[in-house]
């Protein structure tokens, strides 16, 4: 069976020569919630928005249930539901009016009250849409995109400016659509938002993605950190040296990539030595420090790349 998505060498540059998605590629099985994560400005509207079919690629391909989502319009548009980052409605007219009226440009829509119950609106259908909080018109945009059963749905950053029930309301929604089949793909900046939702992900930085994988993958990648706060007058020399600890006075880091180990080992010396380990907290790496590390280390490869060229100039010169 083909993927739901496929995007292979993906370019899109804007008039004036900037280029914002340099040459991307990742497919989407079918059934499969997929996060585009990454920096502002980082090309993931840009992306979407190319397989959404709104624009052609400056270069590479781009399908979306077989198609190419640009030239098949036509085709690709009934099958694939969208909510953009600003949905723009008439303010005068209420919930249920919206709903409807985007209905009927939509081949085998659901009701309007299903679609409104789906993301909790259901009281709300006489309200008119400037009465509406940030939130819920964010849930109407989900609504809408939901209207005509599409086989994909592209969320482009769908919970932003939800509270945390509006948020665990709409992961549950997703979950519910990816479980009877809906492709998903979304954009988000929460990363606990992709780490609990994605069953893939791939982080985008400067137009490229520079790592893609489960968020267990992502993860486990990343060494684990264990800290603690050693009691008065035990120096943190006196810890094996096998842990590699890093202290701040007494303040200790340690940070591995075999957690077990490591914190039986830190124990027998604690247990052994008398000593007390105030404040003891180990866990694994969570998506945000990956990301924050990428992000981080990418900026350096970026100096290092800009280095590079300045003295290549001036060796020129
Ligand atoms: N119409 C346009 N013309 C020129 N440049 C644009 C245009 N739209 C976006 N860009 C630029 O392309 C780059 C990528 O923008 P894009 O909106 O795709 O990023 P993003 O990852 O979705 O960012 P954010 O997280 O801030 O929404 C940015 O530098 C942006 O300024």
């Amino acid at each position: 069976m083909t993927n739901a998505i496929e995007a292979e060498g993906l370019r899109r540059g804007y008039s004036g020569g900037f280029e914002a998605v340099r040459g991307i590629s990742f497919t989407v099985p079918h059934g499969e919630i997929f996060a585009l994560l990454g920096t502002n400005g980082a090309g993931k509207t840009s992306t979407v928005e190319l397989l959404e079919g709104l624009a052609a690629p400056s270069a590479g391909t781009a399908r979306v249930l077989g198609h190419d989502p640009y030239r098949e319009r036509a085709v690709v548009r009934p099958r694939i539901g969208v909510m953009l980052q600003e949905g723009g409605f008439p303010s005068d007219l209420t919930v249920a009016e919206t709903v409807r009226m985007w209905a009927g440009c939509t081949t085998g829509a659901r009701p309007t009250g299903e679609a409104l119950e789906a993301v909790g609106l259901g009281s709300r259908h006489r309200v008119r849409i400037k009465q509406l909080s940030g939130g819920e018109r964010r849930r109407l945009d989900l609504a809408l995109a939901l209207l005509g059963r599409p086989e994909v749905l592209f969320l482009d950053e769908p919970t932003t400016g939800l509270d945390a029930e509006g948020r665990r309301d709409t992961w549950n929604l997703v979950r519910r659509l990816r479980d009877e089949g809906t492709t998903v793909l979304l954009t988000t900046h929460y990363l606990e938002e992709a780490e609990s939702l994605a069953d893939r992900l791939a982080i985008m930085h400067q137009g490229r993605i520079v790592l893609t994988g489960t968020p267990d993958e992502v993860t486990a990648a990343r060494p684990a950190r264990i800290r603690f706060t050693l009691p008065e007058g035990v120096a943190p020399a006196r810890l094996p040296l096998s842990l590699k600890a890093a202290a701040d006075g007494r303040r200790v880091e340690i940070r591995t990539h075999a957690l077990q180990d490591a914190l039986g080992e830190l124990l027998g010396w604690a247990r052994e030595s008398g000593v007390r380990l105030d404040g003891l907290d180990a866990r694994s790496a969570t998506l945000e420090e990956a990301f924050l590390e990428i992000a981080s280390r990418t900026e350096a490869l970026d100096q290092d790349l800009n280095g590079d060229l300045a003295a290549d100039l001036e060796a020129l010169r």
